[in-house]
């Protein structure tokens, strides 16, 4: 994948995963990837946000040297791939749609035969690394029930002990939270929580964008197969006007003020008027004297930090369409 003959710079050595002009098209010429500039930071949580389709799971194929791209490149533990794939593909754990399990197997005989297609795992502590991954993902007790009888949430924590079955630098999860109910898609998450905090780079893509502000400290965003931003996510809504909230039993009145004062796209519901923050916005306390001036009566009255929700639109001007 890095075979255009480009070098590859320091930060491209240093991160976890870096890319260059990666692109994909597709034989019916569907350009699913464009020209992707991608640098994910070692130790990250690193967010890879797109609606369906846009290009996300192809990008994970090319890193992972299932799929060739077009043109461009990109490196995996600042090796190139996709030449340096036996090298370092044993340092990488990877779950891409959805993990291919045995039902007739219990849990624990998934997890063996996963061990055992491994040439470089050692059949004497098989046992032990098999107990190890099973238990890193809370599923011991269940290890000798038949993975059929697995709730998709019990399912989907199967396939990541088999990605955690040797110690990965790096974890590719392509949504690991996808079909997952609210209870599923928490254990994913603390789940990732503990492996980062043990050091371990994981890139993780979703289409949830709270999802991705509760567990990412880094995230892109995909939009028709280009990437339209990258970053810290506290930077990256940041960047983006707030809103105010002014509960009161008076939303015209206040509608008013709040214009009147540099806010712009007003909404009213019932008694809720909101409204964006200008960049050059009054101090609050100005904003609050003033409604009570105009003899708005005031029930409620707070800022929201911008979301990555925000930021998306903002950087778009298209709303984030999870049915893409
Ligand atoms: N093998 C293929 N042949 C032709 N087109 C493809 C192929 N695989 C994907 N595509 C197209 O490429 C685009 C990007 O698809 P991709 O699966 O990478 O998106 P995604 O962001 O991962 O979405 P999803 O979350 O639905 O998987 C889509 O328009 C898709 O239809």
């Amino acid at each position: 994948m890095a075979g255009d003959g480009r070098a590859a710079g320091p930060p491209a050595r240093q991160a976890a995963i870096a890319t260059h002009g990666l692109t994909k098209r597709f034989r019916g010429g569907q350009l699913a990837v464009d020209g992707l500039e991608l640098t994910v930071p070692r130790g990250s949580v690193f967010g890879f946000l797109g609606p369906n389709g846009s290009g996300k799971t192809t990008t994970i194929r090319m890193l992972l040297g299932l799929i060739e791209p077009t043109s461009g490149g990109g490196y995996l533990l600042g090796e190139p791939m996709p030449r340096a794939a036996r090298r370092v593909l044993p340092r990488v754990g990877a779950l891409i749609e959805g993990p291919a399990l045995y039902p007739f197997l219990t849990g624990r005989d998934n997890l063996v035969r996963f061990d055992a297609a491994d040439p470089t795992a050692d059949p004497r502590t098989r046992g032990a690394r098999v107990d190890a991954a099973l238990e890193r993902v809370g599923l011991a007790a269940a290890a000798g029930k038949k993975a059929r009888a697995y709730s998709l949430g019990m399912k989907q924590r199967l396939g990541l002990a088999s990605a955690l079955l040797q110690p990965r630098e790096l974890l590719v999860l392509d949504e690991p939270t996808n079909g997952l109910d609210p209870q599923g898609m928490r254990e994913i998450r603390g789940l990732v929580r503990e492996l980062a905090a043990d050091g371990t780079t994981v890139f993780l893509s979703s289409h949830l964008l709270d999802e991705i502000e509760q567990v990412c400290t880094h995230a892109a965003v995909m939009s028709r197969g280009r990437l339209i931003v990258q970053g810290a996510v506290a930077e990256l809504s940041a960047g983006v006007r707030g809103r105010l909230t002014v509960t009161t039993p008076d939303p015209a009145e206040a509608g008013r003020v709040l214009k009147e004062h540099g806010l712009s796209v007003l909404t009213a519901d019932g008694d809720e008027v909101s409204g964006e923050l200008p960049d050059d916005a009054p101090d609050l306390a100005v904003l609050n004297a003033a409604l009570v001036a105009a003899g708005v009566r005031v029930r409620g009255f707070g800022r929201q930090r911008a979301s990555l929700e925000d930021a998306f639109v903002a950087l778009t001007g298209e709303g984030f369409d999870v049915a893409g």
